[in-house]
């Protein structure tokens, strides 16, 4: 009796598994039948850029994951070079104000179900991190990177104003000189680099060790109840979600506000400039 209600536990995670991973082509979600651990691929040619859609693939993605009650999430990217390259910055660039309003929504409300997950979450850094890209890592609960890439937020570079739930993540891993020092200089770390702060958490030397660390991570919690374990997590990292949670129409209108002043937009033409520049060399 007993192994045949495990028998369908088990078909039924298969077939779990099978209707996930129609769920995007943006991402793709795996989930082992195992450990029940959601494999959360991000799947946006060609660096992972974020915009409104892709934001909006990845929240949804992420909530049919703790929907389902899988043992947690691994965030992890399908291009071998880039993790993420963070906002799609076309996305900012003289925009459509209902468009960048909804796009920016997302991006707060894509911020506080990673944050917030109610499972645990790691990110198998398989590539370049950056900005949003660093975000999200950094949203995670740990975090294990493959060598010679980097990580950071450097929006303080092209102008930007980093807003303070952006702040509070790094702030969740980092002491606050070092958060002050990183955003100020706009710092990109370098694996090493980010290992020697402890912005991440391991070194390894492919995307499958990455994966199973992160695995082993998400089964170090076997023991723990997971409702104590979501409720205590959720203590801990209220205090830096709360301005988010309590008045996001505030961060949003200042947002707005900052990315359509020509200031910003000035930088902004000249950062893209230089991208694309480095791409004719
Ligand atoms: C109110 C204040 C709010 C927020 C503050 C904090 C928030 C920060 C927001 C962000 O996340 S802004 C995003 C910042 N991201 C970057 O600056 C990343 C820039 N990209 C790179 O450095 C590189 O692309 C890379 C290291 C990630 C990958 O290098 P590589 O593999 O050599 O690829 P390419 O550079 O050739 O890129 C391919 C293609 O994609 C375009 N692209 C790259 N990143 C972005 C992006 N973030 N947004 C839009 N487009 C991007 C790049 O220009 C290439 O386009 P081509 O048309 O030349 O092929």
């Amino acid at each position: 009796m007993l192994r045949s209600r495990t028998k369908l536990i088990e078909l039924g995670k298969r077939q779990l598994c099978r209707s996930m991973c129609k769920s995007s082509e943006l991402t793709l979600v795996e989930v082992d039948d195992k450990t029940g651990i959601a494999t959360l691929t991000m799947n946006k040619p060609p660096v992972n850029s974020c915009n409104l859609e892709f934001l909006r693939a990845l929240k949804s993605a992420m909530k049919e994951i703790e929907s389902n009650k899988c043992s947690g999430i691994i965030l992890t990217s399908s291009n071998d070079k880039v993790f993420s390259s963070g906002l799609d910055l076309n996305e900012l660039r003289q925009p459509n104000p209902e468009r960048l309003a909804t796009f920016w929504k997302e991006l707060q409300e894509m911020w506080v179900t990673l944050y917030l997950s109610n499972v645990p979450t790691a990110a198998a850094i398989n590539g370049h991190a950056l900005a949003v890209g660093c975000v999200m890592a950094a949203a995670c609960e740990y975090r294990v990177m493959l060598p010679d890439f980097t990580i950071g937020i450097h929006a303080t570079k092209f102008g930007y104003v980093v807003p303070p739930f952006i702040v509070n993540t790094y702030l969740s891993v980092l002491p606050h000189p070092v958060v002050e020092r990183a955003l100020l200089q706009g710092k990109i770390f370098s694996t090493q680099e980010a290992l020697q702060i402890n912005l991440i958490d391991e070194v390894v030397n492919s995307k499958d060790e990455a994966l199973c660390k992160c695995a082993d991570f998400i089964g170090s919690f076997e023991q723990t109840n997971p409702v104590a374990r979501a409720l205590t997590k959720r203590q801990l990292r209220a205090p830096f979600a709360k301005q988010l949670l309590e008045d996001p129409e505030t961060e949003l209108r200042e947002s707005l506000e900052y990315i359509n002043t020509p200031l910003f937009q000035e930088s902004l033409d000249q950062y893209l400039l230089q991208l694309k520049k480095k791409n004719k060399k």
